[in-house]
C-alpha cells in the first residue's frame, strides 16, 4: 500500500516515454540537456515517470532542497540501496551510516577537513601538481626533440589519464598518507591499481538487491551469497565485473588494515622520532588526513570514539568519493580553458603575475619553489585569485561531477517550494505532498543553472508562466556567454541567481546540510593548485589535426552517472573516456 500511495505526486511532469524504462533512459543515458529541459519546462518539482510504472519526484526548487536536504533532513534519507551497498563495499564509512552514527563520524571528521588543515596540505597537492607538469612538459620536450614537432608547435596528447593518476596521488597522500605514486609509472602498486579500476561504479547494477541481501541474511549467509555471485564458471561480464569487484574490495581492505596499524602504531611514538622516521608506504604521516582524524579519535571521549571498522570504512570512502568526481571537475576546468583561450590567456597573466609576487615576496622560504625554480603559491593567495575562483567555481556550477541524486521519504512529507509549480490538474502550488516510501531525484544540476530569481523578482511576483521564461533565461545563461561574463570581471551565478543553501558558494555542487560533501575544499585546492601549476607552462587547445583518415578529434561530455569526456565518431569511439588536448609550451 505504501508504494501504491508513494505514486501519488500532484505536480505536473513530462508523459511516460517507455512502458517500463519511463522516462529514465532519456534522463540517464547521456541526459545532461533532457534534465535540464525538464526543469525548464515544468520547474522545480516535477513528476517523473522512473522504472516499472514508479513515479518520482524530481528536485530543484531551492526552498525544497533546503528543506529536504538540510531542515528536515531525516525525513528524506540516503537512498537504502545506496547505502547496503556501500556498507557491502566498503564498510562503515560516512556514506554507509545514518542517524546518529553519522553524526558521530561527521563530527569527528569535519574538523579534519578545516582550512587551517588544507593549509597545511597544500605543499603535499603542490608537490604531485608539479609532477603532473613535469610529465606534461617532459612529453612535449621528448617530442620537439625527436623532430615530431618543433618547440613552438603543438602535440596532442590524452591528458585524462594523467589527471586521473594525479587525483590519486593527492587523494592517497593528502588523505590517507599512503605514498602511491600513481604519476610514476614504473611504480604501481596493487593498491593503486585496484583504485584505478572502474568496477566499482560497474557493479551499479546490484545496488537495488543488496539491501536485500544484507538485512535478510545473517554474515554466514552474506559471505555464502558473494561466493556463490563470484564462482568462477559464471561468464558474463556482468559476473566478470562482480568478481573483479570483490577482488578490488579484498585488496583494499587489507591495505587499509595495514595503513591504519602503520599509523596507529607511529601515533604511539613521540614527535622527535616521528620527524626522523619514514613509515614504509614513505607517507606523509603527520599531515594527512587520516593521521589527524588518528589524533582526534584518540583524545576524543570514550562515546564519540570511532572503532577501528569506522575508520578502515573512512579511508575506503574517501577515495570512492573523491577521486572519480575531481578528476572529472579538472579535465572539465582545462577542457573549459582549452575551449575559451582568451580567458585561458588571462587566467595564465593572473598566475604568472601572482608568483612573480610571491616569489618576490617569500623569497627567503624554500618551500615556495619547486625543483624548476618555478613560485609555489600561499594557501591564502592560491585560494583568492580573483579569475582562478571565477573559472573554477563556474566550472563546478555548470558542470557539477554529480548531477542527480536519490532520497527516500521515511515519513509523509509536505514539501514547500521557493516557486510555485503546475498541480497535476493545472494550478499553481506552493506545496508538494509525498507519502512514505517516495524516491525523489535531487537535481543538482538543475539547482546550479537556475537562475530564475532575477527573472522572478523582475515579474513582481507574479506566478510563473508555463515553460518559456524559463526556458529563456536558461539558454541566455549559455555557457560562451558565463565565460565572457567572467572576462568582464562579473562573476555570475551571484548577481541573479537564486540562492541556495549549498555548502560551496551558494550551489548545489557539493550539496547541502550534514550528508553534504566533506571533502569540498580539498577538491577546491587541488582543482586549483593543478591550473595554477599547468598554465604558466602549457597552453591547452581543442584538437585541430586531422588524423591519418583527415578526421579532427571532436570532444564530447557524455553524462550517463558522472560526466566523462569521449570523442566523438569518426575520429573515436563515442564510448570510452579520453581528453586529447592539443599541448604547446608557453616558455618557447
Ligand atoms: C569536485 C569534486 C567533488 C564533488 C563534485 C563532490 C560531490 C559530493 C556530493 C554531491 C556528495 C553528496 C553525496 C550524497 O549525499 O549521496 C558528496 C559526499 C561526500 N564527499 Fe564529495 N565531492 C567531491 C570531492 C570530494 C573529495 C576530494 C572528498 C574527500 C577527500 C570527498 C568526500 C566525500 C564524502 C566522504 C562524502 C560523504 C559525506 C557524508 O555522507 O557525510 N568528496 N560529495
Amino acid at each position: 500500500r505504501a508504494s501504491r500511495r508513494a505514486n501519488d505526486i500532484d505536480v505536473a511532469g513530462p508523459e511516460k516515454e517507455h512502458w517500463w524504462k519511463g522516462n529514465m533512459e532519456s534522463m540517464f543515458v547521456d541526459g545532461f540537456q533532457r534534465c535540464l529541459d525538464i526543469a525548464a519546462d515544468y520547474g522545480g518539482a516535477v513528476k517523473i515517470h522512473a522504472l516499472f510504472g514508479e513515479k518520482w519526484l524530481y528536485v530543484s526548487d531551492p526552498r525544497a532542497l533546503h528543506y529536504i536536504l538540510v531542515k528536515e533532513q531525516h525525513t528524506f534519507e540516503e537512498n537504502d540501496g545506496f547505502l547496503s551497498c556501500n556498507k557491502f563495499i566498503f564498510g562503515d564509512g560516512l556514506i554507509s551510516t545514518l542517524g546518529e552514527q553519522h553524526r558521530k563520524q561527521r563530527k569527528m571528521l569535519n574538523p579534519v577537513f578545516s582550512t587551517s588543515n588544507m593549509r597545511e596540505l597544500l605543499p603535499i597537492i603542490q608537490t604531485i601538481s608539479h609532477q603532473l607538469k613535469s610529465i606534461l612538459v617532459s612529453n612535449l620536450s621528448a617530442r620537439s626533440e625527436h623532430g615530431h614537432a618543433r618547440s613552438r608547435e603543438s602535440m596532442e596528447l590524452d591528458v585524462l589519464p594523467w589527471l586521473s593518476r594525479s587525483s590519486l596521488d593527492c587523494i592517497c597522500e593528502g588523505v590517507l598518507g599512503y605514498h602511491s605514486a600513481a604519476l610514476d609509472t614504473g611504480n604501481e602498486d596493487e593498491y593503486t591499481d585496484a583504485l584505478r579500476i572502474p568496477s566499482i561504479t560497474k557493479t551499479m547494477m546490484f545496488r537495488p538487491f543488496v539491501p536485500v541481501v544484507t538485512r535478510n541474511s545473517s554474515l554466514y549467509w552474506r559471505k555464502k551469497i558473494v561466493n556463490w555471485l563470484t564462482i568462477g564458471w559464471l561468464p558474463t561480464q556482468t559476473m566478470r565485473n562482480f568478481r573483479e569487484l570483490r577482488r578490488i574490495v579484498e585488496i583494499m581492505d587489507s591495505a587499509s588494515r595495514a595503513i591504519l596499524q602503520e599509523k596507529k602504531a607511529a601515533l604511539q611514538l613521540p614527535s622527535s622520532a616521528l620527524s626522523q622516521i619514514h613509515d614504509t608506504s614513505g607517507g606523509t604521516r603527520e599531515k594527512d588526513m587520516m593521521s589527524i582524524m588518528l589524533r582526534a579519535n584518540a583524545s576524543s571521549s570514550e562515546a564519540e570514539r570511532l572503532s577501528d571498522t569506522e575508520l578502515l570504512g573512512q579511508m575506503n570512502v574517501m577515495i570512492f568519493a573523491g577521486l572519480e568526481t575531481t578528476t572529472v571537475a579538472v579535465a572539465r576546468a582545462l577542457y573549459m580553458l582549452a575551449k575559451h583561450p582568451h580567458i585561458q590567456e588571462q587566467l595564465r597573466t593572473e598566475i604568472c603575475g601572482a608568483m612573480a609576487a610571491y616569489q618576490v615576496f617569500d623569497v627567503n622560504h624554500s618551500h615556495a619553489k619547486d625543483e624548476s625554480g618555478s613560485a609555489r603559491l600561499s594557501y591564502d593567495v592560491l585560494m583568492n585569485l580573483p579569475l582562478l575562483n571565477a573559472v573554477v567555481r563556474e566550472t563546478l556550477r555548470l558542470y557539477p561531477s554529480v548531477p542527480v541524486l536519490i532520497r527516500r521519504t521515511t515519513e509523509a512529507a509536505s514539501i514547500p517550494l521557493q516557486f510555485p509549480v503546475r498541480s497535476a490538474s493545472g494550478e499553481d502550488i506552493d506545496t508538494v505532498r509525498v507519502a512514505k516510501n517516495q524516491r525523489l531525484l535531487i537535481s543538482i544540476i538543475a539547482a546550479n543553472h537556475n537562475q530564475l530569481s532575477g527573472a522572478r523578482m523582475r515579474q513582481n511576483g507574479n506566478p510563473i508562466d508555463g515553460s518559456n521564461l524559463l526556458k529563456v533565461i536558461f539558454s541566455a545563461y549559455h555557457e560562451a556567454y558565463l565565460f565572457i561574463k567572467i572576462l568582464l570581471g562579473v562573476t555570475p551565478g551571484d548577481k541573479d541567481a537564486v540562492r541556495y543553501s549549498g555548502v560551496y558558494s551558494s550551489m548545489m555542487t557539493f550539496l547541502a546540510g550534514n550528508r553534504s560533501c566533506i571533502g569540498f575544499k580539498f577538491a577546491e585546492m587541488e582543482m586549483k593548485d593543478v591550473l595554477a601549476a599547468l598554465l604558466p607552462a602549457i597552453h591547452f587547445a581543442l584538437p585541430s589535426e586531422p588524423d591519418d583518415n583527415g578526421n579532427v578529434k571532436e570532444i564530447y561530455w557524455k553524462m550517463s552517472g558522472l560526466h566523462t569526456p569521449v570523442v566523438k565518431a569518426p575520429a573515436g569511439d563515442g564510448e570510452t573516456p579520453h581528453l586529447p588536448l592539443s599541448m604547446r609550451l608557453v616558455r618557447e
